[in-house]
């Protein structure tokens, strides 16, 4: 169990942490997102006692990290990628670890087997591509067998294969009552992954609570089919709603009136439906709606790309 309260930090006069609070609980898998720079890499340091809080607190288990008898049969982590020697093998790495912890070696082959790394377990972490680093740094996370894992974008240069793979290895961690705290950009793949969801920008919650809850919305567009589409659009507006038509002449997009509803206005008018299907958004549209304020690092679109280029042109 990971319990963040009140936590504040600045960098240089500039408040990275603004006050967070949060539990990510046993046997759910927590899945932490945010945009680039809100401060979950931050967050998830002050958790593993790699900085120190300007107030509140961070504990894992009740505990402060440094406070841990046996960190890393507590919790395991994978925060960087390219955290181990490049002339070292996987199993030397390893093997080191297993021994200043009193893990048993053999866990070792263990884990080295769990993330598909016993064919290259010799070879020198330098010639390794990205992938096989973040197999080997969830290796280290898993070493010790612990109740708690935090992963910082495990999902980062894995292939396919790989991100099929560690998607049932956080169920399977979850399911045996660990708790599971995941940073990640990938929206799909959290949304397949995630019991519940922190959503944090610029160092506050967002948003916190079941993936399902957090995908509900009071009211959703609904997809309607009907051959009578002219009619039942002018009704549906006449009620306040706004119907959206689409490329096909029976259907349309309609926002404002819940299904129930349009499908008793059709039935007064004895027009007949072919499909009426309130649409959750996805985990993507539901983060980005929710982050649109608190998005610091924003791209060009291609329009105002196209301005940019035609205002260097003018200056030419
Ligand atoms: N050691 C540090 N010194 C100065 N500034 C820092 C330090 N660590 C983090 N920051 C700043 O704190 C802010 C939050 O960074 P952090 O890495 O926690 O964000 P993040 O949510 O993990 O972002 P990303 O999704 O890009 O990984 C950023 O503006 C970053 O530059």
């Amino acid at each position: 169990m990971i319990e963040v309260r009140d936590l504040v930090k600045s960098y240089g006069g500039r408040r990275v942490l603004d006050g967070l609070t949060f539990t990510a609980e046993p046997g759910r898998v927590t899945a932490f997102l945010g945009p680039n720079g809100a401060g979950k890499s931050t967050t998830l340091r002050m958790i593993l006692g790699l900085g120190i809080p300007d107030a509140g607190h961070a504990l894992v288990n009740g505990v402060r990290y440094a406070e841990l008898r046996d960190p890393l049969r507590t919790v395991g982590a994978l925060l960087d990628a390219s955290a181990c020697h490049p002339a070292r093998s996987p199993r030397a790495h390893l093997t080191w670890l297993a021994r200043t912890q009193r893990i048993p070696a053999a866990r070792v082959d263990e884990v080295l087997g769990l993330v598909g790394l016993a064919p290259a377990a010799r070879r020198p972490v330098r010639g390794f591509s990205l992938g096989m680093r973040q197999r080997l740094g969830i290796a280290v996370a898993l070493l010790g067998d612990p109740g708690t894992v935090i992963l910082d974008e495990p999902m980062n240069g894995l292939d396919p294969e790989g991100i099929q793979w560690l998607r049932g290895l956080l169920r399977a961690l979850a399911d045996e009552g660990r708790t599971v705290l995941v940073s990640s950009h990938l929206m799909r793949e959290m949304a397949v992954v995630a019991d519940q969801v922190l959503v944090i920008g610029r160092g506050r919650v967002l948003a916190d609570g079941g993936l399902t809850e957090f995908l509900e919305t009071d009211l959703p567009p609904v997809r309607l089919v009907t051959p009578r589409l002219d009619e039942l659009s002018r009704a549906l507006r006449a009620e306040g709603a706004r119907v959206t038509h689409d490329s096909d002449p029976h259907r349309a997009t309609v926002t404002g009136l819940t299904s129930a509803r349009i499908g008793d206005i059709a039935a007064q008018n004895a027009w007949s439906v072919h499909e009426l299907t309130p649409v959750r958004p996805s985990l993507e549209e539901a983060y980005m709606r929710l982050t649109a304020e608190a998005v610091e690092y924003r791209s060009a679109t291609a329009a105002s790309t196209k301005k940019e280029a035609a205002s260097h042109a003018s200056l030419k």
